[in-house]
């Protein structure tokens, strides 16, 4: 994928401040190591983020202190790179793999195909050593037993320069979705485990002078996961700095737990690099410095003091750069589909008020009508159960993962927007007046995190992939749209200052609506990855009527006997070859 765009270099930057210990955080990167061709705030490689850390090192260790590198899972579902490959990733971890971190973990998306869990147990983790720790997952290994996911539930190292001595824990979010070799044990279960307890027992004996959680669950403050874990860790280590890292919501964070305790966040897709510094330790009065990075040259220029690229780049960056080129060619990313005459928006244009510029809009007007039963098999009869039937096409707007951007539409846009393979369901013939209930009481119900349970999650937080809350004062007119976080600290994280952007709710699921008439049943076809959230509105939507509520269950099959490759990926593919020419 020819690097074809580079930032503007003219934005406004605020520099870091280097402390006795820095961290440079990844969390949420699903694959996005080509950069983002289309954004160029978002536009450098892997390569270059590995020049970047190479360079910021030198600097660090000029100033007599330490960096340590941390990334928090979800590494799969989001990119051709990731997930054009079987299993996913094979590509986008080898290039992954090319940098050295010093405590890494997994996320969700390492954990809901086992083909991807086997993949990363026995590459990434073995790759990585005793820097891959998971205290709260483990993995059903093939002699039958149940081990860390990583090479231990902990790690225990001295960094290169202090000789700090810092403990790491790691968790995941309390997720029920992960495939058979997976097993999550809830935070609140894990803190009052006995084993659990010695080991904080035992290395709050030994000199200590960090603990770092470096987990993928999110760092804000309404995340209780969190505050559990952190009253347990006080408890053993009273005086000590906590540090977490943290993930999964997928928004720029950074959260004051108390006065050694804080905790970041570092948005998603290759965006932002989290950056963190940390001194005076021993004092109770800690100096620290948080920035958000945005993902190009130009920052990681100015922040490693070079003024050219070719001065910049090292050769490793440049040949992990070259690779990703490479790769993108084999898998024939840039193969393009047409040209998005504009761009819509996940959470940047208001669905609620049918906004022209959403892509959810987009999707129900547009793309979800495109899905026809595909019948692979001669002997099928249609499974449209009648020519005159109303439809709807329902999915979840977390399949939906990222801003359609005008412009080349390629092989990758495909993915970038929707990754998934799922196959379809039918709710055949059901009643219109119930039929219509089915979208608001999901979209009022719990996020639909995995195929096997709602979680009981603030949807505010996860729905909306950009930051919390938006106030900045900045002189707006002569500024660039971004990301413009504000934090615990303030709304001075962003290293490059922004025009903020809009943003707005997302719904949990959006729905087509071929509509016959009112008198015609509906057939309701959906993603069989949210058949228990579908199957649980319709109950609710048939109230106290439980003969109907059966025979509509019992009416239930596959709306394609065959698996559509990548779903809503292939509908767009669709539109864009049959409109955007
Ligand atoms: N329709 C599908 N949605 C899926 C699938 N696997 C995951 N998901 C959705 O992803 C988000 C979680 O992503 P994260 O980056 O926030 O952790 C969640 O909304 C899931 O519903 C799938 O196979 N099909
Ligand atoms: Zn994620
Ligand atoms: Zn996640």
């Amino acid at each position: 994928q020819p690097k074809t765009r580079f930032p503007h270099f003219d934005e406004t930057l605020r520099d870091l401040s280097i402390g006795d210990i820095n961290f440079l955080q990844t969390t949420d990167t699903h694959g996005w190591y080509l950069g983002h061709i289309n954004q160029r705030q978002y536009s450098a490689d892997w390569g270059d983020f590995i020049s970047f850390v190479d360079r910021f090192r030198e600097q660090c260790h000029e100033q007599d202190s330490d960096l340590l590198l941390v990334d928090c899972g979800d590494r799969h579902d989001g990119n051709g790179l990731s997930d054009l490959t079987s299993p996913n990733g094979v590509y986008s971890s080898e290039v992954f793999m090319e940098l050295d971190f010093d405590v890494i973990t997994v996320g969700n998306h390492e954990l809901y195909v086992k083909e991807v869990s086997e993949l990363e147990y026995n590459t990434v983790v073995p790759r990585y050593g005793e820097k891959f720790i998971s205290t709260n997952v483990e993995y059903l290994n093939d002699n039958g037993e149940y081990v860390p996911f990583g090479n231990s539930t902990y790690r225990y190292f001295t960094t290169d320069v202090k000789k700090y001595n810092v403990f790491a824990l790691s968790f995941l979010f309390d997720f029920t979705g992960g495939n058979e070799r997976i097993r999550v044990t809830p935070i609140a279960e894990i803190v009052k485990q006995k084993q659990f307890l010695e080991l904080l027992e035992e290395f709050s004996n030994k000199p200590v002078d960090l603990v770092a959680v470096v987990g993928h669950l999110p760092v804000s403050h309404d995340w209780l996961e969190t505050e559990v874990l952190h009253q347990v860790l006080r408890r053993y280590f009273p005086n000590i700095v906590i540090q977490y890292f943290g993930g999964h919501s997928h928004i720029r964070d950074f959260t004051i737990l108390d006065n050694k305790s804080f905790a970041l966040q570092s948005g998603r897709y290759c965006e932002t690099v989290g950056f963190l510094s940390l001194s005076q330790l021993d004092q109770d009065n800690i100096d620290l410095d948080r920035k958000y990075i945005d993902f190009n040259l130009q920052s990681f220029l100015h922040h490693t003091n070079y003024s050219t690229v070719d001065g910049f780049n090292t050769k490793h960056g440049l040949q992990v750069s070259q690779r990703l080129t490479d790769i993108s060619n084999e898998l024939n990313l840039s193969e393009t589909f047409g040209v998005a005459p504009h761009s819509y928006f996940l959470a940047g244009a208001d669905y609620n008020s049918n906004d022209p510029n959403s892509l959810l809009r987009f999707f129900e007007n547009h793309i979800l009508t495109q899905l026809e039963p595909k019948i692979c098999h001669e002997n099928m009869d249609p499974v449209v159960s009648s020519q005159n039937n109303s439809r709807m096409v329902l999915i979840n707007t977390g399949s939906i993962r990222y801003d359609l951007y005008k412009g080349d539409f390629n092989r990758n846009s495909q993915f970038i927007v929707s990754p998934f393979k799922n196959k379809w369901k039918v709710l055949q013939n059901v009643p219109a007046d119930v039929a219509v209930q089915i979208q608001p009481i999901l979209n009022r119900g719990p996020y639909i995190m995995s195929a096997n349970s709602a979680n009981q999650l603030d949807t505010s937080q996860l729905l909306s992939p950009y930051q919390r809350a938006v106030n900045s004062q900045m002189n707006a007119n002569r500024l660039r749209y971004g990301q413009t976080t504000v934090d615990d600290l303030g709304n001075d994280g962003d290293d490059t200052i922004h025009k903020p952007l809009p943003k707005f709710q997302v719904p949990n699921v959006i729905r087509s609506y071929e509509y016959v008439d009112k008198l015609q049943p509906v057939d309701i076809v959906f993603y069989d990855f949210i058949e228990r959230h579908v199957l649980w509105a319709l109950q609710q939507a048939c109230g106290d009527d439980r003969l109907l509520y059966h025979s509509l269950v019992q009416q239930l099959t596959f709306y394609n006997d065959c698996e559509l490759e990548f779903n809503v990926g292939e509908l767009l593919k669709k539109y864009a070859l049959k409109n955007w020419q």
